[in-house]
């Protein structure tokens, strides 16, 4: 869809008395097609529940009080799709604006109505076509020079079922008919000043060409998303996850969808797009709780820069992988027991080469039977010549010990993936494990990280987004920890002697949980998306790679925003992940967020540094420009905040720098601009990593040198941060001459 000012001249200029006639007029009749839609809606959802109460036990789902499908089966087939509509009607928020929302008028004069979701009248007339359907397309793709047989583009907005507004691009002035009436200034320019609030909206109504094209993208392979900040890429992503739900149902809702964001914020933030496009069955994860499917930990908290290098590059994977065969601290090294009034005894060595050629084959957390069968081939290869057992009964008589018992307890336990991470807080033990793959350097930083981090007990212990990634592959590596063995590195607690027997062979085999070798403890998916991917580090696509083994992708990112130091990391990662698969790419180029002005300065500020940059067109102008405090942060923030939450209508957010977010925490909670409450609050305080694909009306940025030193990407981060208002920008600075502004005209 264009903005009005590409489209041409409407056929007729009305008074404006006769132009508020004409909408009353337009209105009503918009009105009288939409409430046909929604009374077809209540007849068929009536209808089901009847036929559904006559027959068949209700099946109530979790997410909505609708029936299944299959109890649909006794309706005649135009009605199962009315059913259908009605049932995804219902996972319609309220709140998200009307369930038709366009309308194409045609060269032949026929009217075609575009919504959330498709429905039919009971002789199977298309009432309203879903937006994703092939028909829809001329919605967002029509255009003054190829109209597509449209003649007139119609923008309705609605209150939940009341139709309000009206805005109409005339697209094909020489076919229209002469009384065809054209309404409003365009809808995307209405849309695009709306103030903002705590969540995403989705962008049904006003998708844009270049937009539509990635949107209906084939599913197959990878589908690379790039532009800069603000042109819709996280959006974009989302009614993609929706389009491609709607024409692969059956593929993409069995085998699964996950969309991957930033952070928690920013799945908060994302979450209600879907279900406002009628769709709930896509998994939503921030990359810190990626491995939620098979750990309980989330990692929440960012590294300081340094160490999310060393956690995230793909060293890590060597250092975990040599870490796993680390016999845990403590473990016997001996084993010696007494069968038949023979001493049969393993030494460390020998113990050490069984360790190291079981796990050459198998997991730790699963090889324990296999453990154990090496150790009584050893034993068996130690017997006297005389002995009268065959070897059945050998292993018998040896695993009926207690010593064995004990000692294969103590020398084999199952290992959890946090536990074998805090492992890492023992210097020589990481050396040992780090070999040359870590400088000295590097080895001290991670041992210190690790020492504090398990200073408190496992249950506190407050892991990084980094973290994840690496438990992720040792979980994969360890393999699941079977549930009835889960015990971890017990006691040792004795070696040698024998003792009278307490537990017999049986009564251990009962006891073991055998884990299917074969099961894949990871969720899998028939699609990932992947948002801000270039901030995933080699180790998270080595956790994202594992959930998709094949699937297919789309991966959305602009290395403008990186906040890697490296950003040609992100490039070589990408070709590792694709490989030969088919890529297709699509670059969005029109800035929807930030008002020109904005974008101005936030270009003037990249570009100094990183010349490449992808600068998108800002397509709005607000008249006024970004204002540069210089003053005592605090009391600048304080005055600055209470002006901005006066000029516009939604949200403020204060972007700072780690290092000043307590002082600045402590001064909007004074002056009660922050509180308890934060969802109720117009103003946020975050830090720029925090802000990564948010937006707020107002932005204040603090300190835009401290947010350049305090962020491995660098300028890349200040300018993630100047690109997050939508209306006015506001920076603050100590003096007046701050670094940053050299880079200004
Ligand atoms: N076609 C459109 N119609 C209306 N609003 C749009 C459209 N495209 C994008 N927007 C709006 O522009 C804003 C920016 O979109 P989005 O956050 O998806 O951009 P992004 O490219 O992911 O940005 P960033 O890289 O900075 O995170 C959002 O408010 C979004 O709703």
């Amino acid at each position: 869809m264009t903005s009005s000012s590409d489209t041409a001249a409407p056929e007729s200029v009305q008074s404006d008395q006769d132009a508020a006639a004409v909408l009353d007029r337009e209105l009503a009749a918009e009105q009288a097609h939409v409430d046909k839609v929604y009374q077809r809606l209540d007849v068929a959802s009536r209808s089901a529940r009847l036929v559904a109460a006559e027959g068949r036990s209700l099946y109530q789902s979790d997410r909505s009080s609708y029936v299944r499908e299959e109890d649909g089966t006794g309706l005649l087939e135009r009605d199962i799709f009315a059913f259908q509509a009605a049932k995804r009607l219902a996972t319609l928020d309220a709140e998200h604006e009307g369930l038709v929302f366009g309308r194409l008028d045609h060269v032949d004069a026929e009217a075609r109505y575009i919504g959330r979701i498709g429905v039919r009248d009971a002789d199977y007339e298309p009432l309203v076509i879903d937006w994703r359907a092939p028909a829809a397309a001329a919605f967002y793709r029509a255009t003054p020079s190829n109209p597509m047989n449209v003649t007139r583009r119609r923008v309705l907005r609605c209150q939940g079922a009341k139709v309000v507004g009206i805005e109409d691009d005339l697209l094909d002035s020489e076919h229209a008919p002469d009384d065809l009436v054209v309404i409003g200034d365009g809808a995307l320019l209405a849309a695009l000043s709306r103030a903002r609030g705590h969540n995403m909206r989705d962008i049904v109504a006003t998708i844009q060409a270049e937009q539509d094209e990635a949107i209906r993208a084939p599913w197959q392979g990878f589908t690379m998303i790039s532009g800069g900040p603000g042109t819709g890429k996280t959006v974009v992503a989302l009614h993609r996850a929706a389009y491609l739900l709607y024409s692969n149902r059956r593929r993409f809702e069995s085998g699964g969808v996950l969309v991957v964001g930033p952070s928690q914020v920013f799945m908060n933030y994302i979450e209600r797009v879907l279900p406002s496009l009628g769709e709930e069955s896509v998994t939503l994860r921030s990359i810190g709780t990626v491995p939620n499917d098979i750990l309980e930990v989330a990692g929440m908290r960012h590294d300081p820069a340094e160490l999310s290098a060393i956690k995230g590059s793909l060293r890590m994977v060597r250092v975990l992988r040599r870490l796993v065969t680390e016999p845990p601290a403590g473990v016997p090294n001996e084993l010696r027991l007494t069968v038949d009034g023979v001493v049969y005894a393993l030494d460390g060595p020998t113990l050490a080469r069984i360790r190291t050629d079981v796990l050459a084959h198998h997991k730790l957390n699963q090889a324990r039977d296999a453990a154990e069968t090496a150790l009584l081939t050893a034993l068996w290869r130690r017997r006297p010549r005389e002995l009268d057992l065959d070897r059945p009964d050998f292993d018998d008589a040896v695993t009926s010990t207690a010593a064995f018992h004990n000692f294969t307890s103590a020398w084999w336990p199952t290992l959890s993936a946090p536990a074998a991470l805090a492992r890492l807080a023992d210097r020589a033990l990481l050396g040992r494990a780090a070999g040359s793959q870590l400088s000295r350097q590097e080895q001290d930083l991670l041992a210190a990280d690790y020492a504090r981090l398990t200073s408190v007990p496992p249950a506190r212990r407050d892991w990084s987004v980094a973290d994840s990634a690496l438990l992720d592959e040792l979980a994969s590596l360890l393999g699941p920890v079977p549930e009835s063995n889960s015990v971890e590195i017990p006691l040792f607690l004795e070696s040698g002697d024998d003792v009278p027997e307490v537990f017999t062979t049986m009564e251990r085999l009962a006891d073991r949980s055998e884990p299917d070798p074969f099961a894949t403890p990871h969720d899998t998916y028939a699609h990932i998306l992947v948002d801000e991917a270039q901030d995933i580090s080699p180790m998270q696509w080595q956790m994202l790679r594992r959930r998709g083994g094949s699937a297919s992708w789309t991966i959305v990112g602009d290395p403008a925003q990186s906040s890697w130091p490296d950003a040609a990391e992100y490039e070589r990662a990408m070709s590792e992940l694709v490989r030969t698969a088919p890529v297709r790419r699509f670059r969005m180029s029109t800035n929807y967020r930030s008002p020109a002005e904005v974008f101005d300065l936030a270009a003037q500020v990249v570009v100094g540094t990183f010349p490449d940059a992808d600068l998108p067109t800002a397509v709005r102008s607000v008249g006024y420009q970004p204002e540069l405090l210089v003053g005592d942060v605090e009391d600048t923030v304080i005055k600055a905040a209470l002006e901005l939450l006066e000029q516009v209508e939604g949200t403020v957010g204060v972007i700072a720098p780690p290092s000043r977010q307590q002082a600045l925490r402590d001064a909007l909670a004074d002056a009660k601009l922050i509180t308890d409450d934060a969802a109720a609050d117009r103003l946020v305080l975050v830090t720029p990593l925090a802000a990564k694909g948010l937006e707020y009306d107002g932005a204040i940025v603090v300190t835009p040198d401290d947010i350049v030193a305090e962020s491995p990407g660098g300028v890349r981060v200040l300018y993630v941060a100047l690109t997050r208002p939508t209306q006015r920008l506001v920076t603050v600075d100590e003096r007046p001459d701050a670094a940053w502004r050299a880079t200004l005209d």
